[in-house]
């Protein structure tokens, strides 16, 4: 088996060169001791954090660098300034090792030098300059943030980007008592059925038998704004892998109807594997696009409807790094269209009196707020209750946002 370096530099070869995604990739290092994983973690989630402030280190004395060296050197780096536990010659003997003989030396003479002279940056002419500097966030980001919601919050959500993220548990009503889960003193209890838990949870008997998932504190927050009943229809345009979904049947005490879609085939399979491991039995899943009619759903027949959209992900940098390298500010804009298909088709479904929540896990006014008005204007038959926006420095956890909304008359013929 290869070193667990090796298998970083591998992962993030595949990360930053070919657009994977972290989590997905890491999952292949199953076969390694939990102290590997750990390293292995640590090197490709920090160096992602940091890449470019890592890059300015070095950039300016070579020319002409094989790309797969460069994410080498971007990890080197990593490790020679932000872990302590790894002497800096064991990580420049290292990277040596892991270039071909033509390129030890220059790997060793650049590393050398970086660490030699510390930590270097540029001259920054504003606070956003600064900060995008040192949390490698593109500025026209911040820029963003900060015309969005201020100077202030735009500091704060890159700062907590930089974060390892919390854990959040979830209890599963259907499976496991307040009293039993709970009285463990390794569970913190937070707020509703969210925990952490000192220890790794996904290495439990309770998250093997489905007596509690995994799920960000401010996903669990949104789900409960849908207040789902017993007995109610229900439903989840946009599901997998149906973690929300599960919330709701619990909230419903797995009574009543849901429906969920995923456009995905095999995202559907990951809903579908959840409720069967998490005792759910009233969840109908299927592929489907949710921005076109819905087969075999009468119009006004759901009570309750979540459409959790598609959206850019800028609320989940902290969990996926590799966004910020890839999204461009054109991007940003490419999924507006569909969430407003989306919510405009399933909004179609939605009983008088219902309540229908809209939520991203992203941080962009164009994907969030804008879209709703968006949405109001053209359905003067729906109501907006609420609208909320989590950063994530306030729950220690995913960016979100929702909007309650509730339809209080019929839809107008146009
Ligand atoms: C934010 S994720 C949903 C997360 C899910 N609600 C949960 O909490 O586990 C958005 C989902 O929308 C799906 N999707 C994308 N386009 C879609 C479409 N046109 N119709 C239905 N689902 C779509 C994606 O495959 C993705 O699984």
């Amino acid at each position: 088996m290869e070193s667990a370096r090796a298998y970083a530099w591998k992962a993030l070869n595949r990360i930053v060169l070919e657009h994977g995604y972290a989590s997905l990739i890491l999952r292949g290092m199953e076969g390694y001791s939990r102290e590997d994983r750990s390293l292995i973690s640590e090197i490709v989630y920090g160096t992602l954090r940091n890449y470019t402030r890592l890059s300015y280190q070095w950039e300016d004395l070579a020319s002409h660098v094989k790309q797969k060296t460069a994410v080498l050197l971007n990890m080197s780096v990593y490790q020679l300034f932000f872990l302590d536990r790894i002497p800096d010659y064991a990580v420049i003997n290292e990277a040596c090792s892991l270039v071909s003989e033509k390129e030890k030396g220059f790997v060793n003479a650049v590393l050398h030098k970086v660490q030699k002279r510390g930590m270097i940056a540029p001259e920054f002419h504003d606070e956003l300059e600064r900060m995008a500097f040192e949390t490698s966030h593109p500025l026209w980001l911040l820029k963003l943030w900060s015309a969005h919601y201020g100077m202030e919050n735009a500091v704060k959500i890159a700062e907590a980007d930089q974060q390892r993220p919390i854990v959040y548990g979830r209890r599963n009503p259907l499976k496991i008592s307040r009293e039993e889960l709970f009285s463990d003193r390794k569970v913190h209890f937070l707020e509703a059925d969210c925990f952490t838990y000192d220890g790794i949870l996904t290495e439990t008997s309770w998250f093997d038998e489905g007596k509690v998932l995994i799920q960000d504190r401010a996903s669990q927050a949104v789900g409960r704004l849908l207040e789902a009943e017993p007995g109610m229809c229900v439903l989840d345009a946009c599901a997998a892998p149906g973690t929300k979904t599960q919330e709701i049947a619990s909230e419903m005490k797995n009574q009543g109807m849901i429906t969920a879609l995923d456009l995905h085939e095999e995202r559907v399979k990951l809903i579908e594997q959840l409720m069967v491991k998490t005792g759910v039995s009233i969840v109908s899943c299927r592929a489907a696009d949710a921005s076109k009619p819905i087969m075999g759903m009468e119009p006004e027949s759901m009570d309750r409807i979540l459409v959790d959209a598609p959206c850019s992900g800028l609320g989940d940098l902290s969990h996926k790094p590799e966004i910020r390298m890839h999204v461009t500010p054109e991007s940003l804009d490419e999924l507006t269209k569909l969430q407003a298909s989306i919510l405009e088709n399933a909004a179609a479904y939605l009983k008088k009196g219902g309540r229908m929540v809209y939520s991203t896990c992203t941080l962009n006014r164009k994907e969030n707020e804008n879209q709703v008005n968006t949405f109001l204007k053209r359905h003067p038959e729906f109501e907006r209750i609420s609208e909320k926006t989590w950063f994530p420095y306030e729950l220690e956890s995913d960016g979100f946002y929702a909007a309650v909304l509730t339809k209080t008359g019929s839809a107008m013929v146009k």
